[in-house]
């Protein structure tokens, strides 16, 4: 393919010299140079086939015999950069924009003039409103010299124009907002410190105020009045687009936007930096994955193959698959028929299965991970918690995510890749995800992707061989075929092993690192094969794909793995896509508005859905409530969440049933398990019931006789249930299962992390609508003898003592419970300094955390470093009048890293060096 090479003199088109077979493009001669043509309205396709169609005429050259402005194909499109990097003039005009660029945007000693200007002039000014006035609110950094060769009317531009945006010196800036009263502000008003932080604590250094980031969530943070500081001599900030408006100061809106600037050809994400890392909805006409746009993705491109590799010629491909192929690997050009037809059943298999129990699927992003010790002393790792705004999302989706070991991989080295995340945060999901898009064709690195769930591969009597897992235990069960197998072997590099659910593997931490696998296929337990696997000596070279949620000792073995990301669950955003997407599947989009003012009506569930089971579990309950019609709401509390799904159940089941459920999934917690076989039913009819409420569901890949809890936030209301329920259970016992208070020896490790929250919520709501709604009147008595047990036992605690976990869970627990005096007890308990650096705040306890210091009626002053806490979260902490004063900003360890900023009424006050930001006002010149 032909590039668009300048001519040196005048137009860098030629006059088109004959069409051949081409169709003639109207299109008149472009005058100047390579950034005219980057600025021209021109189609880049259109130019390409004008110029293309001149040389194809006088070249004779075959290609374009059969004309079609909308396909360029792989051949075409590497000839093009070939082209390109062959042309003096091309190279030089690249060359320079690429300088400017640099010089633009990575340098951080440059104000914003010439960014606005080189934004401008590359046609990115729709980055920054139009309709919003700007105004200096900085001082200006010293500038440097453009450099020499920069071309002659940017430089021109940059003397001469007058400052289009405020100058706040230091790293850079983009643009200023559009109105933020458009966006949804979760932050109520605020009234902020304005005190200098008082000596001897973690509050010495001036920090005070956050500037939050802007993120998909479009959160605001509303700035009360004060002075503002920004304190300099800050590190870099992630990359991103941060908005903040004010109200009580005139700022309409603020946007810092800190990082690489996206190149011309790139699109500026609309909502922050949050990006695709999962295959579309399969409902979307468009590609279902990033991997490999479609046609509807990418207009003028072909849509690309997407089942079978059979007689796929490259140009059948799209231009991303296409390159990939090359780069992985060059195919042979036809396999034997057993090998494709063993391919095509398993892609069959992949696609045949429903995107998750409903067949929703919201795109998600993954987060690069790193594991950390949990304190000095302990082995014990955990996921690190990064600050909100240092997150690296895996930006090039499910492809960064597959390729991301590449790097460290050495030649023929097995990859190993961990997706880790905590219960219910859609780690099968995604996992499944994968099979599914290798199985439309948008993963042509690997051959073969064998998906497992690791509950059925916890077999430690037989004894397999390698074929063994792939062919009788892996998703698509068949004999062994040794031409299939053989051809695997050939190739290990082009086979994916995902193993979902890791963690639900007895002693999995030793197959990791114990050394001692097997080194041949001879048979083996199931546990040796996969240590053989994981230590790299059979089928070496191979891509393993585990997920997993990481406690223990796993997570010490786990940061093992080449590397590691973790699904964070939705944003409140997806969670809204993900109310819609289920009413339509139900057929009831009708009661989309309503539903999602019932989810509205209760923040604390709003918050909760930020956990997809926790959402999906909102959905089921609002249908419910919403199919009779009339006036319905939402219970406040997740015990209330779970007690609107289950009571329908309990009150039709069998006798005894949901005892019986319950008491087993307290008995299978305890050994750290969800699944169960047919045979640990109390009875068939049990059994029955509870595959027919949904409460256990099959599980996927799996023999029909293994079943599992429909999710692991369900087993823990049951276990919770059974330890309302049970007399086994000594009341004295009782508390430690709350998991508040350390002991020397723990009978209950909280396994079952939700148990704490619900029980609280069972014995304390009352009887009629909570306990007794499942178990009926009868056990009245029995409850409240143990909640005044509880209470007795939460009474005595002593909030100030707890660690920030364990205060956190005890906060949640007082929500749960509902009950005035307890919560009241609780709040009144609380230090006036509290620390939360290193904890995580999810935004459900970002909720009880503010719920709490609200209702106490005192003054605070937070820790919030390395808490994950997201931008709206921050804003409704940091915005309450009773927080004096907030440390927030990246990192631990006294790093002087945060940003700082106090609001003064009035903007104009210098704002500090190594920041560059736009202040946008309105009405004010
Ligand atoms: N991206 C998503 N789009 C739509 N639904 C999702 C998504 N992620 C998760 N879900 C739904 O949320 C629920 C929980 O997801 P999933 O089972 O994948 O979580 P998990 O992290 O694997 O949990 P566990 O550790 O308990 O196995 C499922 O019903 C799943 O279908």
């Amino acid at each position: 393919m032909r590039c668009l090479a300048p001519r040196p003199a005048g137009s860098y088109l030629p006059e088109p010299q004959g069409s051949g077979q081409c169709a003639t493009m109207e299109l008149g001669p472009l005058e100047g140079g390579y950034l005219e043509l980057l600025n021209s309205s021109a189609d880049p396709l259109q130019l390409y086939h004008l110029y293309d169609q001149t040389d194809l005429a006088r070249e004779e050259i075959e290609l374009c015999s059969e004309p079609d402005m909308d396909t360029i194909n792989c051949e075409q499109f590497s000839r093009l950069l070939c082209d390109m990097e062959g042309d003096e003039e091309t190279r030089e005009a690249y060359a320079n924009i690429a300088e400017l660029d640099q010089y633009v945007f990575q340098d951080s000693q440059l104000d914003g003039l010439g960014k606005d200007i080189f934004i401008e002039h590359i046609g990115l000014e729709e980055m920054i409103s139009e309709s919003v006035e700007v105004e200096e609110a900085g001082q200006k950094s010293q500038k440097r010299p453009f450099p020499e060769e920069l071309p002659v009317d940017l430089k021109h531009r940059k003397l001469a124009e007058p400052l289009a945006v405020p100058v706040v010196t230091g790293t850079f800036l983009v643009g200023s907002v559009s109105d933020s009263s458009a966006l949804p502000c979760l932050s109520p008003p605020a009234v902020f410190n304005k005190e200098p932080a008082s000596s001897q604590s973690w509050l010495e250094e001036p920090v005070l105020m956050p500037v939050p980031p802007s993120s998909s969530l479009l959160s605001c943070l509303s700035l009360p009045a004060g002075r503002i500081q920004i304190v300099p001599s800050l590190p870099s900030l992630p990359q991103g687009l941060w908005q903040i408006s004010g109200a009580g100061t005139g700022v309409s809106g603020m946007v810092i936007y800190q990082g690489e600037m996206p190149q011309a050809s790139q699109v500026l994400p609309s909502s922050g930096p949050a990006m695709q890392s999962l295959p579309k909805s399969p409902e979307r006409p468009g590609s279902t994955s990033p991997f490999a746009p479609s046609a509807a993705d990418l207009p003028g491109m072909p849509e690309p193959a997407l089942t079978s590799r059979a007689n796929m010629t490259e140009d059948q491909m799209s231009p991303t698959q296409c390159l990939t192929a090359h780069e992985v690997s060059s195919k042979p050009p036809k396999w034997p028929e057993t090998v494709e037809q063993f391919c095509s059943s398993l892609r069959d298999k992949y696609q045949a299965e429903p995107a998750g129990p409903e067949g929703i699927l919201v795109e998600v992003e993954l987060v690069r991970a790193r594991l950390e010790r949990n304190s000095s002393k302990s082995q014990e790792r955990e996921l690190a918690t990064p600050d909100w705004a240092e997150r690296q999302l895996a930006r090039g989706g499910l492809a960064e995510v597959l390729l991301a070991a590449g790097d460290r991989r050495r030649p023929r080295e097995t990859q190993v890749i961990a997706v880790l995340g905590k219960a219910g945060q859609g780690k099968s999901h995604w996992a499944r995800e994968v099979s599914r898009a290798w199985a439309c064709g948008q993963l042509p690195q690997y051959d073969f992707v064998f998906y497992f769930p690791c509950h059925c591969l916890d077999r430690v009597k037989d004894t397999y061989r390698l074929q063994d897992l792939l062919f009788c235990l892996g998703p698509q069960p068949q004999p062994v075929d040794e031409e299939v197998f053989g051809h695997i072997l050939r190739r290990p590099d082009r086979v994916l092993l995902i193993l979902d659910a890791f963690e639900g593997l007895e002693g999995q931490d030793s197959l990791l690192h114990s050394a001692g696998g097997p080194v041949s296929t001879e048979p083996h337990s199931l546990r040796g094969l996969l240590a053989g696997l994981f230590q790299r000596k059979l089928l070496r070279g191979c891509t393993l794909l585990l997920t997993a949620r990481p406690r223990g000792r796993l997570a010490q073995s786990l940061s093992k793995a080449d590397v590691l990301f973790e699904v964070t669950g939705f944003s409140a955003e997806q969670a809204e896509t993900y109310v819609t997407r289920y009413l339509e599947r139900a057929g009831a989009t009708e009661h989309r508005e309503q539903a999602l003012a019932l989810l509205h009506g209760q923040p604390f569930l709003l918050s909760h859905s930020h956990s997809p089971t926790v959402c999906r579990a909102v959905c089921r309950l609002s249908e419910a409530l919403l199919e009779p019609g009339g006036e319905a709401e939402l219970p406040s509390t997740l015990t209330g969440l779970y007690v609107g799904l289950l009571g329908p159940a309990a009150r039709d089941s069998p006798p005894g049933a949901l005892a019986g459920l319950a008491r087993l999934a307290w008995e299978l917690g305890r050994r750290h398990r969800g699944t169960l076989q047919d045979s640990q039913f109390p009875s068939a009819e049990v059994r029955a019931w509870a595959v027919a409420r949904g409460l256990v569901q099959p599980i996927p890949g799996a023999p029909d006789t293994e079943l599992a809890f429909s999710s692991f936030l369900l087993q823990c209301f049951l276990g919770a249930v059974w330890l309302a329920l049970s007399t086994e259970i000594k009341d004295k016992e009782l508390p430690q299962y709350l998991a508040l208070t350390p002991r020397k020896k723990r009978p209950y490790d909280n396994w079952l992390e939700g148990v704490p929250r619900f029980l609280a919520g069972l014995l304390f709501q009352p009887h009629a609508d909570c306990l007794g709604a499942l178990a009926g009147p009868a056990v009245a008595a029995l409850g409240a003898r143990k909640q005044k047990v509880l209470s007795r036992y939460l009474k005595r605690l002593q909030p100030g003592t707890l660690r920030a976990g364990r205060l956190l869970e005890l906060l949640h627990c007082a929500h749960e419970a509902s009950d005035a005096g307890l919560w009241q007890h609780v709040v009144q308990g609380l230090p006036a300094r509290l620390s939360f650096l290193g904890t995580r705040l999810t935004p459900p306890n970002t909720y009880v955390l503010c719920s709490a210091l609200a209702a106490a009626g005192r003054d605070f002053s937070l820790d919030l470093r390395s808490t994950g806490i997201d931008p709206s979260g921050l804003g409704s902490l940091v915005g309450l009048g009773c927080v004096t004063h907030f440390r927030w900003g990246q990192g631990s360890g006294g790093r002087a890293s945060a940003v700082v900023l106090a609001l003064c009424p009035v903007l104009g006050t210098p704002v500090g060096s190594h920041l560059v930001c736009v202040v946008a006002r309105r009405g004010r010149k």
